[in-house]
């Protein structure tokens, strides 16, 4: 196995009037290919977190790193929650902002922008203004710019947080399909343990802030897995055995008014 990304000790304070202990003693590895979901109550430093992975934000203690194996281009990609594409782009024009900044020849550029509009179901819409798009055409706007990017590593943060329950589904599938076609280190946040349990090959539990981790599962799933894995009984036995963690957590971040 090689190490795509070794959180190491890490704590995260963010400073002011009124300073937050984000998160506490962090230590997670990553391996090249690994798909691992970050799961934990509302405020435990998840998105702190992958935006330490981005290198957005520094740790207060401990280290980050990413080992890139293009020494150039940035090694790592986002897609958010609420879309964050421009309402003023069309939506081949939102997929190629993506390359802004690095420096890959304008061929590759129109070839890899065709690639992912095709993959995910986009090509049609590819003049289109997002306003004309529904949330879930918006969302697949945003995840096919962080793909084409072709980045080492993908971070999602609750993606399809945003969407009802039936296009939330459609596009985990759609996600558990397009990830086992190329297998991508990606590692995601949710707050939906069924999700996790569908699409990632590991499941980190964190704590009520400040976050730290309190267990890291393995999904005994095969792959390539097909969705109706969510029917099996090993799964809901996977969710309540995860939940049970996670339970008293989520307890601890509503009576510490964890936000
Ligand atoms: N830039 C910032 N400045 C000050 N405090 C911050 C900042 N960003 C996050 N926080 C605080 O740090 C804590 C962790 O936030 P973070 O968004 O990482 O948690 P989270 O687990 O992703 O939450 P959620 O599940 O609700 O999205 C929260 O209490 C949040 O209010």
């Amino acid at each position: 196995m090689v190490t795509k990304i070794q959180i190491s000790e890490v704590g995260k304070r963010y400073e002011g009037r009124n300073p937050v202990e984000a998160l506490s003693d962090v230590t997670l590895t990553v391996d090249d290919s690994e798909f691992v979901c970050l799961v934990g109550p509302s405020g435990c430093g998840k998105s702190t977190l992958l935006r330490m992975i981005m290198g957005l934000h520094r740790p207060s203690a401990g280290t980050v790193d990413v080992f890139a194996d293009d020494p150039v281009l940035p090694p790592t990609a986002m897609v958010f929650q609420d879309y964050s594409i421009f309402p003023w782009k069309t939506v081949e024009q939102n997929v190629r902002f993506g390359f802004e900044g690095r420096r890959l020849p304008r061929a590759e550029c129109d070839a890899r922008v065709d690639k992912w509009l095709e993959r995910l179901g986009l090509s049609q819409f590819r003049r289109a203004y997002p306003a004309a798009l529904s949330g879930g055409m918006r969302q697949r706007v945003s995840i096919a710019r962080a793909l084409a990017v072709e980045p080492e590593v993908l971070l999602m943060d609750e993606p399809f947080a945003a969407l009802d329950a039936q296009l939330r589904r459609v596009l985990q599938e759609e996600l558990l399909a397009l990830w086992q076609q190329d297998r991508r280190t990606v590692v995601f946040v949710t707050h939906s343990l069924e999700e996790a349990i569908l699409l990632g090959d590991r499941i980190v539990v964190m704590s009520a802030r400040p976050g730290r981790i309190i267990a890291d599962i393995r999904v005994p799933f095969d792959r390539p897995r097909s969705p109706q894995i969510r029917t099996a009984p090993e799964f809901a036995e996977l969710e309540g055995e995860i939940w049970a963690q996670l339970r008293d957590e989520v307890d601890r971040s509503l009576v510490g008014g964890a936000r």
